[in-house]
């Protein structure tokens, strides 16, 4: 994975990772053998690829060791200096009753980092049904979400259309990265998608492994915002801190 980050050295600005790419993100009895600390031996390879290719790097997630606390999946974002800048723990745990749902902790954080260009607001493959999550990071400033995935095959038209959905309502980039092949018996989507503010793919990877590269202008967000300015129209604010919704039976 390093070496095809350092390939990206004077092409891109931002390289982007999927979700899990140590172990595959169904590959549940794996998840404690391989994770590991924040200082680990990926975050260091990770942040040595980032400075030597000179990009912003999201390194995707990683099943992470808190030597107090649970395993948690994490998202990692280097700087081209090869400085940890971000560490988001997927809040919205997969599985229901098993895998991540019970091997993982929850993140409690939502996290935005600032890129030279514009703001980016993180989440983690299944976050993605959630759009209170999404709102919430927009609050903070966000203009660009990305998203690393481990998402499967048989779910992948909810893939695209939630990536859209988000885009949308948000009125920001997505950039979601999707793993590809099959981990533990699960085929992946593969299928990467990068999303303007105004809900055109820009770009989409096709089902196996390849590196889609996509150019975009960071300012479109405030544009769209301004010339549709729906955000502005939010009235209940159902997921603001404080907020009193009023609910009522019928007439
Ligand atoms: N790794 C995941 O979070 C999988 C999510 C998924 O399969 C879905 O939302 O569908």
């Amino acid at each position: 994975m390093a070496s095809l980050v350092r390939e990206q050295a004077g092409a891109a600005d931002l390289v982007v990772l999927p979700e899990l790419w140590t172990t595959g993100a169904f590959a549940y009895e794996e998840f404690a053998t391989e994770a590991e600390p924040l200082d680990g031996p990926t975050c260091e390879a990770m942040a040595k690829a980032a400075s030597d290719a000179g990009v912003w790097l999201h390194a995707g997630s990683i099943p992470e060791r808190d030597p107090e606390g649970p395993l948690y999946n994490t998202s990692l974002v280097f700087s081209p200096s090869g400085e940890l800048a971000a560490a988001y723990r997927k809040i919205h745990r997969f599985g229901f009753d098993k895998g991540e749902a019970v091997l993982m902790g929850a993140g409690e954080d939502l996290v935005t980092v600032r890129l030279p260009d514009t703001t980016v607001g993180l989440g983690t493959c299944y976050d993605l049904r959630f759009p209170e999550l999404f709102r919430g990071l927009v609050d903070a400033g966000a203009e660009t979400f990305v998203l690393p995935a481990g998402w499967p095959e048989r779910r992948r038209a909810h893939w695209t259309l939630l990536a859209r959905a988000r885009a949308v309502e948000n009125q920001a980039f997505v950039l979601a990265c999707g793993t590809a092949g099959t981990h533990a018996g699960v085929p992946q989507a593969g299928h990467s998608i990068v999303v303007d503010p105004w809900g055109e793919v820009l770009a989409e990877a096709g089902p196996g492994e390849e590196i889609l590269t996509v150019d975009f202008d960071p300012a479109r967000v405030a544009a769209t915002r301004e010339q549709f300015p729906a955000l502005k129209d939010r009235v209940l604010g159902l997921d603001r801190p404080g907020s009193r919704p009023r609910y009522r039976d019928g007439a």
